[in-house]
């Protein structure tokens, strides 16, 4: 979908910071999302995309807090679809009831008025027999159909913003596509402004106009999709795109980035992908690392954003995701 460049911004999250009892756990994230486009957040497991979230959605679960930053949702309504529909829907209540209660609450339906419009967005999410699926409870559902009913759920507040956590990832990738397919055509018939959480590079691909790429409670890497992928500027997203399983070989091992990302980085001064990052050089540990501009509307958190995307643009057995001696050997 093509995303009007006059669209006017949904949410804007500017110099937002999380922190548990144990430090910080998002910092400085600054995100933006305009109206009917969709931005996909990724970046691995712990690198607090879903607190962002849940923050911009008022859900900061107990024991987090906001210390700085601001979130400005220009007072639109907010829905919110999770990865778990089991463990988000009640499993003592019919799906009748589910989507009755948020629709007498929001908008102040009657009872009879609330069960009718829930049978229009169970159709509306693709449901063929709405009537047998409000009936049911939960675990009398597929997977597939649990998550419809969970998007229906999220639509009935009339949501301007739309945040998706991992809404596909337990799901078969038969039924991951169509989930995808239905939230692409959702967005584009309401005009919904998405922001779309996932691990997987791939399945962000395919719904989101811009990527912001995560790492250890920062973001590191904005721009364009199709940028992102074709020239990543940071180790950390070039690292993300080489190892997801539909760029890998079949006859070699699936790639994976050496180490760990750090779960503490209160006390980290600058880039906190160095230790992992085949291109550190001593800048990039002396003192905060400012994002560097790439082009119009791409940037990345790295002090060698040219020479990480100059490196991937070598012969394939030199490409993609060099060896530390490699780096230095393309230095010198
Ligand atoms: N309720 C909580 N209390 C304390 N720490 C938390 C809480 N929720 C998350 N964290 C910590 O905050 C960090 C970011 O977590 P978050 O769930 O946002 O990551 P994520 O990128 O969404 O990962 P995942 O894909 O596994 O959900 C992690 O280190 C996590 O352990």
């Amino acid at each position: 979908m093509t995303v009007r460049t006059e669209a006017p911004v949904a949410v804007e999250v500017s110099e937002l910071t999380l922190s548990g009892p144990s430090g910080p756990l998002v910092t400085d994230v600054a995100l933006d999302v305009k109206v009917g486009e969709c931005l996909g957040l990724v970046g691995e497991s712990g690198s607090g995309k879903t607190l962002t979230v849940r923050a911009i959605a008022g859900l900061l679960p107990r024991g987090i807090s906001q210390d700085a930053g601001r979130i400005d949702t220009s007072d639109s309504r907010v829905g919110m679809v999770f990865q778990d529909p089991m463990r988000s829907l009640n499993p003592t209540f019919t799906i009748r009831r589910t989507m009755r209660e948020p629709l007498v609450q929001h908008h102040a339906l009657s009872r009879r008025a609330a069960d009718r419009r829930a049978l229009e967005l169970l159709n509306d999410v693709g449901i063929k027999d709405p009537q047998r699926v409000a009936d049911n409870y939960p675990h009398q559902l597929s997977g597939g159909l649990r998550q419809r009913v969970l998007i229906a759920a999220a639509l009935a507040c009339d949501p301007q913003i739309l945040l998706c956590d991992e809404p596909t990832t337990a799901l078969d990738v038969t039924t991951q596509a169509t989930i995808l397919d239905l939230l692409q055509r959702l967005r584009e018939e309401r005009e919904l402004a998405m922001l779309f959480v996932s691990h997987d590079l791939a399945v962000i691909s395919h719904v989101s106009d811009r990527v912001a790429v995560m790492y250890a409670g920062q973001i590191v890497e904005v721009g364009p999709t199709s940028e992102i992928l074709r020239a990543p500027h940071h180790a950390y997203t070039a690292g993300l795109l080489r190892s997801s399983p539909s760029n890998g070989h079949p006859d070699e091992p699936l790639f994976a980035i050496g180490g760990t990302a750090p779960q503490r980085f209160g006390e980290i001064v600058g880039c906190r992908f160095a230790a992992r990052c085949p291109w550190a050089a001593p800048a990039c540990t002396a003192g905060p690392v400012a994002f560097a501009r790439l082009g119009d509307r791409q940037t990345a958190r790295c002090v060698r954003p040219d020479d990480v995307a100059a490196s991937l643009s070598l012969p394939a057995e030199r490409g993609g995701w060099p060896r530390a001696t490699e780096v230095l050997d393309a230095d010198s």
